[in-house]
């Protein structure tokens, strides 16, 4: 395929090698800039982006903004009207410095969810103005009678014109040159100090501060040294304006420009720290961070539509023919799937996930995990699939960066159509070329409205019986093989990749009398399933916090996984156990797709690694604590959840030999951090591996398959401890980790014994957690535990508006 010169241009630095050399000098130049700080914008060009990192000077500058308005005012900045300051974690429509309406921010204390200053610690200054009792004790300017001007403070400023339409940094001048103040009046005076009580109070003076780097735990420290040099100096006129406006918006509006140039030149060096840390947390316009790949002109192929319509198997048709593919998948499983049948179709296809690299020689093809996609390569075609987890809370920005990020002249977007308009605004953003294909189902899904009316022996063969819980999956397992005649293959999301594809293949074979998959929602995605009807146990789930119905779009990704297109059930049945929950099911299948308003987004090391260095006397926790609130990002981006890195962070703080970027990366290996054994053997890698010395895996085999409840999770747990020193093995040095061939060796024996198991499993759940079960946990040992909010919306709905549907056999819901 032919390729312009620019991505030729783009080979010439694809190494690594080369990347982290033209960073390090980009990262000096910045550094040193720091020195070189001088309030005049022209002496000190804002700093531009080191190696992807991004940069954008907080705001458009307060500064510049006023040398456009007044060119021959410079370099002070005088009379401007509203100036637009931006939030950090803010909404900033369409990207737009200067969007956001002047009206929106006046007055908005709690316009904007991030405090900004906190990152700096300054005095702390109480409200009660200790310039107060300092200007008394000095006797600053204070005469017991006669109001300056004539007692101005009558709310009549018409005699002030001349005042009123001064240059704001002539006025400031002249203030500073002062010498003396006007003695004020008793009562001026306290006018005076509530003026400043409501500047200080004002948000609308606070977000404007934003603008030239006061940040807002500062601002009240700013204010205070601007009320006592004013009391100092303040002329009769000048005096008798403000007091003229009294504490009222007018009066901060006035003010404010004269306060600006006074911190300017007061506080250069707490604008200067303030600054270089919201500069270094800036996560505005992403698409700028991949260079390389805006030099490109991209083709985008959006596959739009539910499950099971076509989507992937067309994208791959496209795959397969390209010179040099590149396929992101969300899961490991679904990347060995794609694997397997590539290369079953005659493509050569190497495999890559944060665990395992399978080069296959003579490959041009790869199907890799999308956390691991190589954004220097250059491909012909790319598949991202899923596209709708671009979204997602936590791994939305692995996504996001091989959206953005992949150098291929052709890229395949699968997805329901939740994301579609986002990505049509991204693509907007990065200039490259959308197209849309929209799919409908193969064959309709339809609703069985009979339900299994609470009766598990109502299962037939075929079925998939979806739990939310570990605990709900074996007991329908046991209850349906005490019951029935039918055996059950399980899959839930702690079993290993292969452990899940043995079970979908037993469970596909008809030649076993394993015909009913009973399952969490892992089976939403990525496995080639032969089932005929998905049936709901229950639609709600325990988010750890409290009992949640399921969101409508899991609901549907889960349920489309009935019937599939060459397999002997083409046509999709879904329903519930319990006839209670069959509305909830069929208003979540009537729902239209949710339009995605914001992708995830989270810093590369490069960019902590920046931040870091505006806080130095910080742990790692509290540094992605500090980022998190002081990042700014644009209107279509959102922050990524990192509660499990803090909380990994937070763990490895007791080995201090660790670098900064070995903490970043051990933060990213996948543990599950409820399971404490798991924690423990992080714990313990990263303690050797910040020693120095080779990891053990330190870490038996079991004897044989589990014979109980207890032994499967050890099973479990085993298995994730072994993934876990795989993907270390591939992430941090590797000379560390030696024993990664045996570790292959065990996590594979470790999946076929789970697999042995789960086949053979006939008991009780144990809980994984131990300690006491909360009450509501206990309650659920009895007996499934409907949440009441469904209960109350669909009764409530059913008393609205009976749904037609209610008395038919079957209903078409897609
Ligand atoms: N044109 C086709 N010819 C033969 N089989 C097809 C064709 N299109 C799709 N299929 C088969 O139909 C099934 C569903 O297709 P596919 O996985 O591409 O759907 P999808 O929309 O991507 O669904 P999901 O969201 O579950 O990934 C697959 O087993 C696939 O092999």
């Amino acid at each position: 395929m032919a390729r312009g010169p620019a991505t030729s241009l783009l080979r010439i630095y694809a190494s690594k090698k080369d990347m982290s050399k033209v960073r390090a000098l980009l990262l000096n130049q910045y550094l040193s800039s720091f020195g070189k700080y001088d309030r005049s914008e022209s002496q000190n060009p804002p700093f531009r982006p080191a190696f992807g990192v991004p940069n954008r000077p907080f705001s458009t500058s307060l500064i510049n903004l006023a040398r456009s308005k007044f060119p021959s005012q410079t370099p002070k900045c005088s009379g401007f009207e509203t100036l637009v300051a931006k939030p950090f974690s803010s909404i900033v429509e369409d990207g737009n410095d200067d969007s956001v309406s002047s009206s929106a921010l006046v007055d908005s204390d709690c316009e904007y969810d991030a405090d900004v200053g906190k990152a700096i610690e300054f005095e702390h200054v109480n409200d009660n103005p200790a310039c107060d009792s300092e200007n008394s004790d000095k006797g600053v300017n204070m005469i017991e009678s006669e109001d300056v001007n004539g007692g101005a403070h009558s709310g009549k400023s018409v005699g002030y014109k001349h005042v009123m339409h001064r240059n704001p940094v002539e006025l400031y001048q002249e203030l500073r040159n002062a010498e003396k103040g006007v003695k004020l009046r008793r009562s001026d005076w306290d006018t005076l100090q509530e003026i400043f009580r409501y500047l200080k109070r004002s948000g609308w003076a606070s977000d404007q501060a934003l603008a030239i780097y006061i940040g807002k735990a500062f601002f009240p420290t700013a204010v205070h040294n601007f009320q006592c040099f004013c009391f100092k100096r303040l002329s009769a006129d000048i005096a008798g304006y403000v007091v003229s406006l009294g504490p009222s918006d007018a009066a901060v509006k006035f003010l404010f420009p004269i306060f600006v140039e006074f911190c300017l030149e007061e506080f250069p060096n707490e604008i200067k720290q303030f600054r270089s840390m919201i500069e270094s947390a800036d996560l505005t316009k992403p698409h700028t961070w991949f260079p390389f790949a805006r030099a490109m002109k991209r083709k985008i192929i959006y596959h739009c539509g539910p499950t099971n319509s076509g989507k992937t198997y067309n994208a791959l048709q496209r795959f397969m023919e390209a010179k040099k593919g590149i396929y992101c998948s969300p899961l490991r499983l679904l990347a060995m799937e794609v694997f397997d049948k590539v290369n079953a179709n005659g493509v050569y296809c190497s495999l890559l996930t944060g665990q395992e690299k399978k080069y296959v020689p003579f490959s041009n093809h790869v199907a890799c995990t999308v956390e691991m996609v190589s954004t220097d390569e250059l491909y012909d075609v790319a598949i991202i699939d899923e596209i709708q987890m671009v979204a997602d809370p936590y791994r939305g920005f692995a996504w996001t960066r091989a959206l953005l990020g992949l150098k291929a002249d052709e890229i395949h977007l699968c997805g329901d159509p939740s994301v579609l308009n986002i990505v049509r605004k991204i693509c907007a953003d990065t200039g490259d070329e959308l197209h849309e294909q929209h799919y409908e189902r193969f064959k309709p899904l339809v609703v069985e409205a009979k339900t299994l009316l609470g009766d598990l022996k109502n299962v037939r063969s075929g079925d998939c019986v979806v739990a939310f819980s570990r605990r709900e999956i074996f007991e329908i397992k046991l209850a349906i093989e005490k019951q029935t005649k039918h055996r059950c293959c399980v899959i839930y999301g702690a079993l290993p990749p292969e452990t899940r594809r043995q079970q979908a293949t037993l469970f596909n074979d008809k030649d076993n009398e394993y015909d009913v998959l009973v399952a969490s929602d892992a089976v939403g995605m990525g496995l080639n399933l032969n089932i005929r009807r998905v049936v709901f146990y229950g639609l709600s789930k325990y988010n750890g916090d409290r009992t949640v119905p399921i969101p409508a779009s899991q609901v549907k990704q889960i349920a489309g996984r009935a019937g599939r297109r060459g397999s002997c059930y083409p046509d999709g049945l879904t329903t519930t156990l319990h006839l209670d929950d069959l509305d909830y099911l069929i208003e979540c299948l009537k729902q239209p797709f949710d339009d995605i308003k914001k992708v995830g987004l989270f810093p590369f090391f490069e960019q902590v690694e920046l931040f870091a260095g505006q806080l130095p006397n910080v742990t790692f926790c509290q540094l992605l604590e500090k980022f998190g609130e002081n990042c700014r990002l644009d209107g279509s981006y959102f922050l990524c959840r990192h509660d499990h890195i803090k909380k990994i962070a937070n763990m490895l703080e007791k080995v201090p030999e660790l670098s900064l970027e070995d903490r970043f990366n051990f933060c990213f290996a996948p543990v599950n951090i409820r399971d404490p054994k798991a924690m423990y053997h992080l714990l313990r890698f990263a303690s050797a591996y910040g020693q120095k010395v080779p990891v053990n895996i330190a870490m038996g085999m079991p004897k044989g398959f589990a014979r109980n409840d207890k032994e499967l999770l050890d099973l479990e747990t085993k298995h994730q401890v072994l993934s876990m020193y795989l993907w270390l093995s591939q992430h941090m040095k590797a000379d560390t980790f030696p024993y990664k061939k045996k570790a292959e060796v065990m996590a594979t024996d470790i999946a076929e014994l789970l697999g042995q198991s789960l086949t053979n499993a006939n008991w009780k759940p144990e809980s994984r957690w131990t300690g006491k079960p909360k009450p509501q946990e206990k309650e659920k040992e009895d007996a499934y535990d409907r949440p009441r909010s469904l209960i109350k919306l669909y009764n409530k709905r059913r008393n609205d508006k009976s749904l037609k549907q209610e008395h038919s056999e079957k209903i078409t819901a897609w």
